[in-house]
């Protein structure tokens, strides 16, 4: 560990928002591939903020999207995401799925129940919409004040989605439900057509689905979770403030390179799945930018190792514990860490129509070794550049 830290740069408090003017966003703006700063520029920037910067104060971070699971796989990462982020959408593909306010309800409570003592973290619950999802539902998700989005999952696109929707049209009355009671719709914008590569799934999905999705109902809030392409960013730039997008460590930090680097590499697997290194540029720079339409949401998908290293492996990427820590590096090297507290503590709960966290996070420039792997009870998960030495080490404690 690095001595103590000495200097603090504390994020100017912002007056949130209303949601009004959430909608009067900058004009619609095309990205196209941008190069990286140059390595010298770079390098400038990343001296200046070594000697400047050695810790950060921002406002507690939320997590827009999360999967905790449930049973001891819940209480084993439950407390990595509690002991950093305020609140987190939690993500509805349990199996079974959760597809009713009942449910939800219920699922919340073990979540209540594994969280550690005298932990504040609130989870906001999602439904699982599938063809048969009714309006009434929605109404009852909106009453029932835990309920704060529905996630769409095209049937078969990811782990437990195969109770998913098999077409949008079947959907169209709840969908019109949810612009009524302002309930987001969340979704994993992939196509599952086995014609269509694996590659080019989100692409297709916003030509075929999404697109035309927001100009049917241009009123309903959209999320692109997880979004990994320059098609998605141009998707997003060119709509109205109503659609916006959660976006990853992973899809931030690595290219599809990181598969198979030195062979295949399973917890580098997720859904969609890591693009080309252009893709992941155009994300870069409108993460960076300043953007309010891009949000922090981990995809923490904790698997057992075991079920990540069989031959027919799962898709999903253990995060939790190192997010923060990734999301400043990102920021830190792209020269842009004036810009890392309104991706993750603002724009989230601006575009819910929800509070800022009140509280403050510091985040100490700091090495810290990853854990190889956590285990518990049953086995065991591998987070994220599990081994590697990461900065930016959150604080555990509150800052009020
Ligand atoms: N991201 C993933 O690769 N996996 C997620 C599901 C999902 O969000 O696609 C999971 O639940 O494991």
């Amino acid at each position: 560990m690095q001595a103590a830290a000495t200097t603090t740069v504390r994020a100017h408090p912002q007056t949130k928002p209303s949601s009004a003017s959430f909608l009067r966003l900058s004009p619609p703006r095309r990205v196209s591939f941008c190069a990286s700063p140059s390595p010298s520029l770079r390098a400038i920037a990343m001296a200046a903020t070594s000697q400047q910067q050695q810790q950060l104060i921002i406002t507690r971070p939320d997590d827009w999207h999360l999967h905790v699971r449930e049973g001891e796989v819940l209480e084993a990462v439950l407390p990595h995401s509690a002991r950093h982020f305020g609140r987190a959408i939690i993500m509805p593909n349990l199996k079974p799925p959760v597809t009713t306010t009942a449910r939800a309800v219920e699922y919340r409570e073990e979540i209540m129940r594994a969280l550690p003592p005298g932990s504040s973290f609130v989870p906001l619950m999602t439904l699982y919409l599938t063809d048969n999802t009714s309006p009434e539902e929605i109404k009852l998700a909106r009453k029932s004040g835990v309920v704060f989005a529905v996630k769409l999952y095209p049937a078969g696109a990811t782990t437990n989605s195969q109770d998913g929707v098999t077409d949008v049209e079947k959907c169209l009355p709840v969908l019109e439900e949810m612009v009524r009671q302002e309930m987001p719709l969340l979704v994993h914008g992939e196509v599952t057509d086995p014609h269509v590569d694996t590659f080019d799934r989100e692409k297709v999905f916003i030509d075929r689905i999404l697109a035309p999705l927001v100009q049917k109902l241009p009123q309903l809030k959209i999320v692109m979770e997880h979004i990994t392409t320059m098609d998605a960013v141009n998707f997003i730039e060119s709509c109205e403030g109503h659609v916006a997008a959660t976006v990853t460590p992973q899809h931030l930090l690595l290219n599809r390179n990181a598969l198979f680097q030195g062979g295949l590499q399973p917890h580098s697997y997720c859904l969609p799945i890591l693009k080309r290194e252009t893709h992941r540029q155009a994300i870069l720079s409108a993460v960076t930018s300043g953007s309010r339409r891009y949000f922090l949401g981990t995809d923490s998908a904790p698997h057992d190792k075991r079920n990540k290293e069989r031959s027919c492996g799962c898709a999903g990427i253990y995060s939790a514990p190192v997010a923060l820590s990734l999301y400043a590096k990102v920021f830190e090297e792209a020269g842009a860490l004036d810009k890392l507290e309104a991706f993750t503590s603002f724009n989230g709960p601006d575009f819910y129509g929800l509070p800022r966290n009140t509280s403050k996070i510091i985040l100490r420039k700091s090495a810290w070794k990853v854990p190889t792997t956590y285990i518990y009870s049953s086995g065991e998960i591998v987070p994220m550049f599990t081994g590697s030495t990461l900065e930016w080490l959150p604080s555990d404690q509150p800052e009020e």
